[in-house]
């Protein structure tokens, strides 16, 4: 630290935040007169644009008015949005070798003269705060991060980028990083905008075209870098992206709460957050969090489900040996079973089921047509327009009609897999056995389902969600007036009440655009936790974005589906031969190294070439592998949760194997804690643990983490890699060490 010798260090300190204090308060007083003189503008103009709306010459007037105060009237919309919890306006500056001073901030502001007293962190003006290192300083000469609370500055940390410049600059604190990742955490992530790192503001600022990658280890920022990056590219891109619209897709609704605040606190409100269970709430209306067993999650993300699925629309409700008859001036039409199915095939190839009514009902009444015999059609002297009249004002018409092609919804469809027999017929030759009986379980709560006035529906789960899209994809949406007629049609005595009832009965109506199906499209999709996503999860996300660019953000070795080589494989088809560049992030900025040096060594016992990055801190003190009688549990735990709420300050975490996840939740909340720490606590399962992070984590019973969850060790492997600063595992191995602690052995070749 370099100090001026007359001074003491605290007086230098308050010397140099009096001297920022300053500047933030000019800015405050500036952004308050831009956003009183925009609030008069406006209301100016709307007056005008009121009282004479047919003279156009007033109006372009009121535009022009606009347009001239723009810059105030954004600052203005911008600073509203801004989360009041944020950390300074202000929170850069840069000090240039030529002498210019440069502030940076949340966003941009200017002086009366229209000259900068912040720049938007955005801007390519504001990059070298990023980018400048002391092997490439970009003309700077002392960077410094100003810390705020609301509008004082409480804080300065410097970094000295040319230590031979002899601008005499004075230099405070030890590095803003370090600062900022030795805080407590709490419920939910912050913005890292005032000290993004280099390799971060390059993914940050990647073209806005194509596929962007980015990749890293646990830790390594990459769910901050999206979200700053989504920031980013509605900055430079806004007019195109705020039509267009920027999704962010995370893998729960517990992590899209987590995440929620980073956007407004960067002056961003119009992205849409969705977890993979939401994200087809546009075309169904509903959504899920519940998650399958470890083997149907994988089945019903494979891309072998569209087989299954395509035969069960194909599948016709009523039965095999069902035949038309209708009767013309006395003549029986008959089209049979055989014909019947061909008919069907035919009208498939080329429509939607939904869409394909007018179509079958022409096939029909070509092919009854054709039954009449000629000579029959000539005494008759029967047109083709008074035949169709004839056969469609038949009650039988109606009736065969709505039973053979009723309108179907994805859920009538998707819960027909709940029939044993039925899911046989689907899955033959394309799963096997055992994959079938798997299914089978699954959709055992769909069994019988018809839907109800109360909207009441099967438990449907995450990986059910992406097939119910599919199947709406597939059917399109409901005809606008389906046919309600209820009147059943009993075929050679046949009882098709059930079926026909069915289709009747459906009550769920939705508007619909015709050209888009309904399906929300986004100009920009980030996708989080990507490596989560399975095949048909993945076309359910490509639907929202037919057009879109796209940013993927994950890490193969947190994976939790593990038919990975698919997994590829649609990645492949997404980027296609499309621009795509690549980010790998190789900093662990949350977990300390004696954390990262044991989780890595369990993930490559599995993968040998996991990308472990390096974490960036210790804190001197290794994990704590602890085992318990199960009978135990309660006691031990308390025991531990009480040791840790006195070592961290912020959240605590006890991940769990799905299995135990609710009673381990009733255990806590019977458990006698300290006035205090119940509401830092928090019992999630290794799932629910993805992409969230906690200062000190328990993980419990890592063994059935591994055997219950579908990822196994990679699941293990996130769990581990929670903690910001404790980590304590938990084995209920009658006071052994579990069997997950053999892969401690492994050596970790590239250290972590
Ligand atoms: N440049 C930075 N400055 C301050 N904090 C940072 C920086 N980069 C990352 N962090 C912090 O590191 C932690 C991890 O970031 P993040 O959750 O984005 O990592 P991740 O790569 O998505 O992790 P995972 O894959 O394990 O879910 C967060 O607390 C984040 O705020």
């Amino acid at each position: 630290m370099t100090e001026p010798n007359s001074r003491s260090a605290d007086q230098t300190l308050a010397h140099e935040l009096a001297i920022e204090q300053a500047h933030v308060d000019k800015v405050y007083a500036q952004l308050e007169s831009a956003a009183a003189s925009a609030r008069q503008v406006e209301a100016e103009s709307r007056a005008k644009f009121h009282t004479d709306r047919s003279d156009w010459v007033r109006e372009e007037d009121g535009t022009a008015l606009f347009e001239r105060d723009a810059f105030a009237y954004q600052a203005a919309r911008r600073l509203a949005i801004l989360d009041a919890q944020h950390e300074g306006l202000v929170f850069g500056r840069l000090d240039f070798a030529s002498d210019e001073d440069r502030y940076v901030g949340r966003l941009g502001v200017r002086d009366a003269d229209y000259e900068p007293l912040v720049i938007d962190w955005r801007a390519p003006a504001a990059e070298p705060f990023y980018r400048a290192t002391a092997q490439d300083p970009m003309g700077v000469v002392r960077r410094r991060v100003l810390r705020c609370r609301d509008d004082r500055v409480i804080g300065i940390e410097d970094d000295l980028l040319d230590p031979d410049d002899d601008n005499n600059l004075v230099v405070i604190g030890e590095g803003a990083l370090m600062a900022a990742l030795q805080r407590a955490r709490g419920p939910q992530m912050r913005d890292i905008v005032a000290t993004i790192q280099a390799e971060q503001d390059e993914a940050i600022r990647a073209p806005y075209q194509g596929v962007t990658i980015i990749s890293g280890g646990p830790g390594t920022g990459k769910t901050v870098v999206a979200l700053h990056r989504a920031a980013f590219l509605l900055y430079t891109h806004r007019r195109r992206l705020e039509q267009g619209g920027v999704l962010v897709v995370g893998p729960t609704d517990v992590f899209m709460n987590y995440i929620e605040r980073v956007l407004p606190g960067l002056g961003e409100d119009s992205v849409t957050l969705r977890s993979v269970g939401e994200l087809a709430t546009d075309v169904l209306g509903f959504a899920s969090q519940s998650v399958d067993d470890a083997a149907a999650a994988v089945l019903k993300g494979s891309l072998r489900m569209l087989q299954v699925l395509r035969r069960a629309v194909n599948e016709p409700l009523t039965p095999a040996d069902l035949r038309l008859r209708v009767s013309v001036k006395g003549e029986i039409l008959t089209v049979e079973a055989s014909e019947l199915s061909a008919i069907r095939r035919d009208v498939l190839a080329s429509h939607k089921a939904n869409r394909a009514r007018p179509a079958v009902e022409k096939s029909l009444l070509d092919a009854l047509w054709a039954k009449l015999p000629t000579d029959v059609a000539a005494v008759l002297d029967l047109p083709r327009d008074l035949f169709e009249e004839i056969v469609t004002s038949q009650a039988s018409w109606v009736m065969f009609c709505n039973a053979w092609w009723p309108a179907l919804t994805p859920e009538s469809v998707l819960s027909r897999l709940a029939d044993p027999a039925m899911l046989h017929k689907f899955a033959h030759g394309v799963l096997d056995d055992d994959e079938e009986a798997t299914l089978m379980a699954s959709f055992e709560h769909a069994r019988g389902f018809v839907p109800d006035a109360d909207n009441r529906r099967p438990a449907w789960t995450v990986g059910d969600i992406a097939l119910l899209d599919e199947l709406e994809a597939m059917i399109g949406p409901m005809p606008e007036q389906p046919e309600t007629d209820p009147t059943l049609f009993l075929a050679d005595g046949a009882d098709v009440a059930e079926v026909v009832t069915l289709a009747d009965k459906l009550t769920t109506r939705r508007e619909v655009d015709p050209d888009d199906e309904g399906v929300t499209t986004f100009s920009h999709v980030l996708v989080d936790e990507s490596q989560d996503i399975t095949p048909m999860q993945w076309r359910m996300l490509r639907r929202r974005g037919p057009q879109a660019s796209w940013t993927l953000v994950g890490d193969p070795a947190q994976s939790s589906y593990p038919n990975t080589e698919e997994s590829r494989r649609a990645l492949r088809d997404l980027i296609g031969k499309g621009q795509s560049r690549t980010f790998r992030l190789s900093t662990n900025y949350r977990s300390p190294a004696e954390v990262m040096d044991l989780a890595g060594r369990v993930i490559r016992s599995v993968l040998p070439d996991a990308d472990l990055p390096a974490a960036v801190r210790r804190t001197g003190v290794q994990p704590r592998l602890l085992s318990s009688r199960p009978d135990r549990l309660g006691e031990q735990l308390g025991r531990i949760v009480r040791q840790l709420s006195d070592e961290v300050e912020g959240s605590i975490a006890v991940v769990t194997p799905p299995s135990r996840a609710d009673a381990v939740r009733a255990l806590v909340g019977t458990m006698p804690l300290p006035v205090g720490v119940s509401s830092r606590l928090v019992v999630v399962t290794a799932l629910q643990a993805k992409g969230l992070e906690f200062d000190a984590v328990i993980v419990l019973a890592p063994d059935e983490i591994i055997a219950e969850t579908p990822g196994g060790v990679r699941v293990l492997y996130v769990a581990l890699t929670r903690p910001t600063q404790r980590l304590v595992t938990l084995d209920l191995t009658d006071g052994l060490p579990g069997a997950w602690q053999e892969s401690l052995e492994s050596p970790l070749s590239d250290s972590a």
